[in-house]
C-alpha cells in the first residue's frame, strides 16, 4: 500500500517557538519538499499575516507537483484568506474534545458540529479540497468524532484527519482507534501526531497499520512544543520496517533536513534518527571491526539510502581495525610497531576525554613516525575593522612556505567573522578550490570572556575536513579553524 505524505513543516513546523520564515525562505523549503516527493505541502496558515500570505502565494505560483494546502479554522474569514492565496486545499480544523470545546471555543458539541459543517460547506462551495481535521481528537468522545466527521463528509469533505494534539496517544490505542474509525468513515483518514512523550513516530506508524492512509509529518520533527512526527523517521520506518510505499525520494532526506535546519536556525541533534550526523557514525572498536567486514553488522540501512554518510570516529573506544581503516583512508602507511604506538596514544587521548579528529591523528602519526608536516600557508597578520558606522572589513597577510612568498588580501563581510573568512578565501582562491561548507559556533560558556569553539567543514573536490578551534576571540577561532582546514587539504 502507498502512504500519502502530508508535510506540515511550513505550518506546524513553523509554529516551533521562535521560528519565523520569510516568504522566500518558505518558498525555498517548499521547492525542496516538492523535489523530495511529498504529496501535500501545508504551506502555512493564510490568516496569520500578510507575510504568511505572500509566502503561500509564492508557493502556489510555482505549480508544484504537490497539493498546496492552508491551515484554516472553521471560519469563513480563514477560508477567504486561503482562497486569496489560491491554494488547492484547506486543512480545516475544529476542536472536538470537551476541554477544547468548552474552554477554548466556548461552544457546545452541537454548536461545534454546526460550525464545522458550515465551514466545510463554505470551503466546498468555493471549490477547495477539504481535509476536515479534529483537533485534540485523541481526547475526544469517539462517537462524537465519527458523527462530526460523517457530517462533514455528507457536505463534501474529501478527507478527515485525527490530531493527537498534545501527544497522549499510545501505539496500541492508535491501532485500535484507526481500526474503529475505518469501519465508520468512508473517505481517506489522515493522522497528525505530536511528540510530547516521544511517541509520535510510533503512533503515526500504528495509525497507518490501523487504517490511516495519509500522515502529517515535519522535516526533522520540528513543530509545537516537542514537535511533530518526523518525516524521515516515519517514511523510513514505514518503508523499511513495514514494507509500505511512499512517493519520497529517500536519498534526498539528508539534504532536505539541512535546508530546513539552516532556514529555521534549528540545529539537527547529532543522534537524530536517519538524518543526524551520528546516525551512521561509529566509534566502538567492535562495531567498526564488524562494519569493515560487513556494514550490515551495525547498520540497519545503508547511509546512502537517505543521503547521509558513514563516519568512523576515533577515540577511547576504538580498536586497531578502526585505526588501520582510518589511516588507510588518509593514505598513511605505518609499520605494525608504529601502529601499536599510535593506537596507545589514541587510547591515551581518549582517556583524557578527547575525540581524535583527522588533524589530531595526523599529528600523532607525525610524532610517532618523526615526520613533521609543515604548515604550507601561515597566517602572518590579521586586521579586522568593525563598528556601527562601517561595513566590516578585514585584511590578511598569508605566508606561503614552499614559495616563500606573502600575499595580502582585503575583503568585506556582513560581520567581522564573515569579513575575515572572506579575506582568507580570497587569498587562497588562486592556490586551490577550497569551499567552506559549514560554519558553526558550538560551545560557549557564559560571560563575554567565554571560550568560543568554532567548527568548520571545508571541501576540496571529494575531500572533506572538519576542524574545531577554541579561542577567547571568535574571529581568531574562526580564522584559525579555516587556516588549519586549508593546510590539511593542501
Ligand atoms: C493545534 C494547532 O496547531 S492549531 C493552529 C495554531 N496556529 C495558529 O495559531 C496560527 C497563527 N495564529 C494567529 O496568527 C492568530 O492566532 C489568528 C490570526 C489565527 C487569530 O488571532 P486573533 O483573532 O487575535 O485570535 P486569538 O489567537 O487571540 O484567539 C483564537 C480565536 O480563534 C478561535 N478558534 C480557535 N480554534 C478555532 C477553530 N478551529 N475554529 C474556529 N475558531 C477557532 C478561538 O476560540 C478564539 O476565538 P475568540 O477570540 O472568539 O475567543
Ligand atoms: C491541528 C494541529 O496542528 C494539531 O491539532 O496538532
Amino acid at each position: 500500500m502507498k502512504v500519502r505524505i502530508f508535510d506540515t513543516t511550513l505550518r506546524d513546523g513553523e509554529q516551533t517557538p521562535g521560528v519565523s520564515l520569510t516568504p522566500n525562505e518558505k518558498l525555498e523549503i517548499a521547492l525542496k519538499l516538492d523535489e523530495l516527493g511529498v504529496d501535500v505541502i501545508e504551506a502555512g496558515s493564510a490568516i496569520t499575516s500578510k507575510g504568511e500570505r505572500e509566502g503561500i502565494k509564492l508557493i502556489t505560483r510555482e505549480n508544484l507537483n504537490a497539493e498546496i494546502c492552508s491551515f484554516v479554522r472553521a471560519l469563513p474569514i480563514d477560508i477567504d484568506a486561503a482562497l486569496e492565496c489560491d491554494v488547492d486545499s484547506v486543512h480545516l480544523v475544529i476542536p472536538t474534545s470537551d476541554i477544547h470545546m468548552k474552554y477554548k471555543l466556548k461552544k457546545t458539541p452541537q454548536e461545534t458540529l454546526e460550525c464545522a459543517a458550515n465551514a466545510v460547506e463554505y470551503a466546498k462551495d468555493h471549490g477547495l479540497i477539504v481535509e476536515l481535521s479534529a483537533e485534540d481528537a485523541t481526547r475526544s468522545d469517539v462517537n462524537f468524532l465519527i458523527e462530526l466527521f460523517n457530517k462533514g463528509i455528507e457536505l463534501g469533505a474529501d478527507r478527515v484527519c485525527v490530531c493527537d494534539t498534545v501527544g497522549v496517544l499510545t501505539p496500541e490505542k492508535s491501532i485500535e482507534l484507526f481500526k474503529t474509525l475505518k469501519e465508520h468513515i468512508k473517505v481517506p483518514i489522515s493522522v497528525h501526531c505530536h511528540n510530547d512523550f516521544g511517541m509520535a513516530t510510533a503512533n503515526t506508524v500504528c495509525a497507518i497499520r490501523g487504517g490511516a492512509v495519509q500522515c502529517h509529518v515535519t522535516v526533522n520533527g520540528v513543530g509545537e512544543r516537542a514537535g511533530n512526527a518526523s518525516l524521515e523517521e516515519v517514511v523510513m520506518a514505514l518503508q523499511v520496517l513495514y514494507g509500505y510505499e511512499t512517493n519520497i525520494k529517500t536519498e534526498k532526506l539528508y539534504e532536505t533536513s539541512r535546508v530546513v535546519s539552516r532556514l529555521m536556525k534549528l540545529p539537527v541533534p547529532p543522534n537524530k534518527a536517519i538524518v543526524g550526523d551520528n546516525a551512521f557514525a561509529h566509534e566502538a572498536g567492535i562495531h567498526v571491526d564488524g562494519l569493515i567486514k560487513n556494514t550490515q553488522t551495525y547498520e540497519p540501512i545503508q547511509p546512502e539510502l537517505v543521503g547521509n554518510r558513514r563516519r568512523i570516529i576515533l577515540g577511547k573506544h576504538s580498536g586497531r581495525a578502526a585505526l588501520k581503516y582510518k589511516l588507510n583512508l588518509m593514505g598513511i602507511e605505518v609499520s605494525e610497531e608504529q601502529l601499536n604506538e599510535i593506537y596507545e596514544k589514541v587510547k591515551h587521548f581518549g582517556d583524557l576525554g578527547k575525540y581524535i579528529s583527522d588533524i589530531d591523528l595526523k599529528a600523532i602519526v607525525n610524532e610517532v613516525t618523526g615526520k613533521h608536516a609543515e604548515e604550507k600557508i601561515k597566517l602572518d597578520e590579521l586586521t579586522v575593522v568593525s563598528g556601527n558606522k562601517i561595513t566590516p572589513i578585514a585584511s590578511v597577510k598569508l605566508h606561503f612556505a614552499g614559495e616563500d612568498k606573502h600575499l595580502i588580501e582585503t575583503s568585506y563581510g556582513v560581520g567581522p567573522v564573515d569579513a575575515a573568512i572572506n579575506a582568507v578565501k580570497k587569498a587562497i582562491s588562486g592556490v586551490a578550490d577550497i569551499r567552506l561548507e559549514e560554519y558553526r559556533v558550538e560551545a560557549m560558556s557564559g560571560g563575554t570572556d567565554a571560550l568560543i569553539e568554532v567548527v568548520v567543514k571545508l571541501r576540496r573536490g571529494s575531500e572533506v575536513v572538519e576542524v574545531r578551534k577554541s579561542h577567547g576571540d571568535i574571529i581568531m577561532a574562526s580564522v584559525m579553524a579555516v587556516m588549519e582546514g586549508i593546510n590539511m587539504l593542501l
